[in-house]
């Protein structure tokens, strides 16, 4: 059998992603922005839930079907949350950076992460997103907060605007100062230190 035969019956492997965070935040924006690079002003309410698939091609030739599952911001508290939820292999937190109360709040929602993967052996990985970076000027949640809230669960850290496309990793290295050349300066720090990059 040839390389290429080999390539087309290889089904895809599938990987889950939920998007979790209170209403309006704007989930089903992010999940249109990715999937099909459209944004629609217009506010419509998900009921449940929607979902997408998005055909990805990792390197190494490896294609993955991403299934994203946009999880209505009312489905909180609910029945079916946890159903969602369960066999995720990724979680990304939304919170809008304009609504303090939409990033307090997901502490309920990983919550609710933890609960329903408290007896399984693989643990999602899990994002935390800042939403409408775009309106960087009304903003009311402090990026050292959502900083602090990313080290200690150890999510990785993500601004992004569904509006405009934006999308900005932010990196938190552990620098050791202590490692560096005696030779510097300027005392250095007795800790290890966090840099935002
Ligand atoms: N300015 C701005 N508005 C946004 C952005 N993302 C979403 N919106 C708007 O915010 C509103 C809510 O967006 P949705 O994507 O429907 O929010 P959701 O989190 O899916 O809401 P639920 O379905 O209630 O859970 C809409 O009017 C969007 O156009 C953004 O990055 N910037």
């Amino acid at each position: 059998m040839s390389d290429s035969d080999s390539e087309e019956k290889s089904p895809d492997r599938q990987l889950k992603l939920v998007v979790l965070g209170d209403g309006t935040t704007g989930k089903t924006s992010l999940a249109t922005r990715f999937v099909q690079e459209t944004f629609g002003k217009q506010y419509k309410q998900t009921i449940g839930l929607d979902f997408f698939l998005k055909r990805i091609l990792l390197p190494g030739n490896l294609n993955v079907t991403l299934q994203v599952w946009d999880v209505g911001g009312q489905t909180i508290g609910g029945k079916m949350l946890d159903k969602y939820i369960y066999g995720a292999q990724g979680i990304l937190l939304v919170y809008d950076i304009t609504n303090g109360q939409s990033f307090e709040n997901l502490e309920d929602w990983y919550n609710v992460v933890k609960k329903v993967n408290e007896e399984s052996e693989t643990q999602p990985l899990v994002a935390l997103v800042g939403n409408k970076i775009d309106l960087e000027h009304m903003r009311t949640v402090k990026a050292d907060k959502h900083q602090r809230f990313c080290q200690e669960n150890s999510f990785s850290s993500h601004f992004v605007s569904a509006k405009t496309g934006d999308s900005r990793v932010v990196k938190a290295d552990i620098v050791n100062y202590s490692q560096e050349p005696v030779t510097r300066t300027v005392n250095p720090p007795r800790s290890s230190m966090c840099a935002v990059q």
